[in-house]
């Protein structure tokens, strides 16, 4: 296996604060110096107390948050290419091809049938329709999304059912490199070992994992590192917590 393959992305000394335009330009520092590879076949968490920067670091290697020093690298088409200075045309064809992003809430749109939510992102990676919708009924099976709920717009589903549409609508779609948001946040125990399947199967498949999981069993369950942000922030809360923060290894392999 090559470099890009199996080391498909590099985050290198990334950091990042947010200006606060309607208190008077305050910054408020995040994390510095951020580093960490990802490796194929392994499922890395992002570790560290609440306000340490676990999220923000998941939106700016998706390209949700500006990154305001560092690279983020990541092989798409056969090169390493920088994210952090890709423009946005290239970042729309990294998150079509390279980087899957399962976010803690699905962002519902009108009209549009659960099943349909679930295909989408098959469909986008250019599996032909019906395909798509075969297999996005087979994942939401899979997940115990009751059969009577696959026609309608999951905007009225419960938090958990909202869920699984975003989990199937992830783990479908077929990227090498996957980002999780608290995939089981609103889940019971049953689905939530479904979910520890899937990602096992997705480590199996060659797929880089990064995740943030505040259940413990979960994270036992699936982890082979854990990246330590705390290590990284900029924070006064963060730094205060620090020293607490002992639960986090910087690898459990
Ligand atoms: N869009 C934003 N604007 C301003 N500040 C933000 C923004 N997003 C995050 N922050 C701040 O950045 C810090 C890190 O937040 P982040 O959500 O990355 O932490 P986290 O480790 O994921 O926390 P949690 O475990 O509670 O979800 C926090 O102090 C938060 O208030």
């Amino acid at each position: 296996m090559s470099n890009i393959q199996s080391t498909p992305l590099i985050v290198s000394d990334v950091s990042k604060s947010f200006v606060m335009h309607l208190r008077g330009s305050v910054n408020i520092p995040v994390v510095s110096r951020v580093n960490f590879v990802l490796n194929a076949g392994e499922c890395s968490v992002l570790g560290g107390p609440s306000g340490v920067g676990k999220s923000s670091i998941l939106k700016m290697i998706y390209g949700n948050y500006k990154t305001d020093q560092g690279q983020i690298v990541v092989a798409h088409r056969g090169k390493m290419l920088d994210l952090v200075t890709a423009d946005p045309r290239t970042i729309l064809a990294v998150r079509r091809e390279a980087i899957g992003y399962v976010s803690q809430f699905l962002r519902a749109r009108p009209r549009v049938p659960a099943l349909d939510v679930a295909a989408e992102a098959l469909v986008e990676q250019g599996e032909d329709v019906a395909v798509s919708r075969q297999k996005a009924g087979t994942m939401l099976a899979r997940l115990n999304l009751p059969e009577k709920l696959w026609q309608l717009p999951p905007a009225t589903f419960s938090g958990g059912e909202q869920q699984r549409v975003n989990i199937a609508r992830g783990f479908l779609s077929e990227h090498p490199i996957l980002l999780l948001d608290e995939p089981t946040a609103s889940l019971d125990a049953d689905n939530r070992a479904i979910v520890i399947d899937l990602i096992r199967e997705k480590k199996s498949e060659g797929v880089a994992l990064l995740g943030i999981f505040h259940d413990g069993d979960v994270r036992d369950a699936i982890a082979d590192k854990i990246v330590d942000v705390s290590r990284f922030a900029k924070s006064a809360d963060s730094q205060r917590e620090k020293d607490g923060a002992k639960l986090y290894h910087s690898d459990v392999a």
